[in-house]
């Protein structure tokens, strides 16, 4: 493996994937801020780190080397200067009002020495209760208010896909839709510029988390050597699209064309991903209350550092095809043709499959309908339950960030 990033299609053999297991950051969940934090329920932690070993194991099962963000961006720590460094960027960008608290925090966090543990506390946030006593002197301190943590929890971080995204060598760190978000991409950049498997080595960056235009990874869909999907939805916006578009083509990723979906701004299905996924050169899945309203634009270098931006008027089939160069492609429907159970299953993420090689995926259990439809064309399957893991409102390609692809040979 001579460059660290190989990522030049959706469904080539996974050979490295980035996962979170979740952690203590799941028991900071109140009912009263779930929707602050993008969560829809409180997960039973034990049973949702069940669920994610075993996802775990499927993918090892099929010889995946599964490297986990936790551990990568404790070996990212590796000297003092750049563990301080860290600490200083997370507490900047806490939101923590009072110089006091700030103080005492960082005190508490330079104590913890092993960088693991270090690392899984910047995750799990920090609790008013955790607070060790101080002198309470300024305004900010003493408008002391009822909410309970000094720190929030990053609940979504099991949800690898998003903070940053790969493309063939390159990576896209972005720059999220929520604050709560936003800290989480505090980890890629510490792996990207300190990990020994990445510093100092071939690692375009396409996105930097500095942008101020929103971005994320579960838009970010690379369906050929040469063509990206990026969808237009309430998490990435179009002059995002724009500047990653010019930075592709400008740092020669390979890629020749960007296809922007645009999906509309809803929480239910919040990226791309969440409705379309690809499962073989052929092969996709599509959430279908999306197909009939989806608007596709392709954006291709004009040759002068402009972009070329023309609405493709034609069936998402034949978009499809033609930019694969395919004479045809199967669309396979979620819930199978029935708006219920496909409303029901796009909410359980039955369109959200983790291709693993050219048609054959990973899938909750749980979307049987979904499912079926997708063994009837062909596909093959891994099923993992995924009760606990779902209520984050994300399935097996959300919780996965490939880093490394076999390329394909046809
Ligand atoms: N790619 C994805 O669709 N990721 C799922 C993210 C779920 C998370 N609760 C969020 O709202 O960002």
């Amino acid at each position: 493996m001579s460059k660290p990033i190989n990522v030049f299609s959706e469904i080539g053999k996974l050979k490295t994937v980035m996962l979170h297991r979740p952690g203590k950051e799941l028991e900071n969940l109140m009912p009263d801020y779930l929707e602050r934090l993008l969560f829809d329920d409180i997960p039973f932690l034990e049973q949702a780190q069940k669920e994610h070993d075993n996802f775990a194991e499927v993918l090892q099962k099929k010889g995946v080397e599964v490297v986990y963000l936790e551990d990568l961006v404790a070996e990212s720590l590796t000297n003092e200067e750049i563990r301080i460094q860290f600490i200083d960027q997370y507490l900047s960008e806490a939101g923590i009002g009072s110089h006091a608290v700030k103080e005492k925090i960082k005190e508490m966090l330079t104590a913890i020495k092993d960088e693991r543990e270090l690392v899984d506390k910047t995750i799990a946030g920090i609790q008013k209760a955790e607070m060790p006593e101080y002198n309470v002197e300024s305004l900010t301190d003493m408008m002391e208010s009822d909410y309970p943590f000094i720190i929030d929890p990053m609940p979504n971080l099991y949800f690898t896909r998003d903070n940053f995204a790969t493309m063939g060598n390159g990576v896209s760190l972005n720059h999220m839709y929520s604050v709560t978000r936003q800290r989480e991409t505090i980890y890629g950049q510490y792996i990207f510029d300190y990990h020994p498997r990445f510093a100092g080595k071939e690692v375009p960056k396409v996105y930097d988390r500095n942008n101020t235009t929103r971005i994320e990874g579960g838009d970010e869909l690379v369906l050929s050597k040469d063509v990206l999907a990026v969808g237009l939805s309430q998490r990435t916006e179009a002059a995002s699209i724009e500047k990653l578009a010019k930075n592709i083509f400008e740092q020669e990723l390979g890629f020749n064309c960007v296809l922007a979906f645009n999906i509309g701004e809803y929480r239910k299905f919040m990226h791309l991903d969440t409705v379309f996924t690809m499962i073989d050169y052929d092969k996709f899945t599509i959430h279908p209350e999306i197909e009939g309203a989806l608007e596709v634009y392709s954006i291709t270098p004009k040759g002068n550092g402009e972009l070329k931006i023309t609405r493709e008027e034609d069936t998402l089939e034949h978009i499809l095809a033609k930019y694969l160069n395919l004479d045809s492609v199967q669309l396979i429907r979620c819930g199978d043709g029935n708006i219920t159970a496909a409303a029901r299953e796009q909410w359980n993420d039955g369109s959200n499959t983790l291709t693993i090689a050219p048609g054959e995926v990973i899938v909750y259990d749980r979307n049987t309908v979904t499912n079926k439809a997708l063994e009837r064309a062909g596909v093959k399957l891994n099923y993992i339950p995924g009760s606990e893991l779902v209520r984050g409102r994300g399935g097996p390609r959300c919780m996965s960030m490939p880093l490394y692809r076999e390329d394909l040979t046809k």
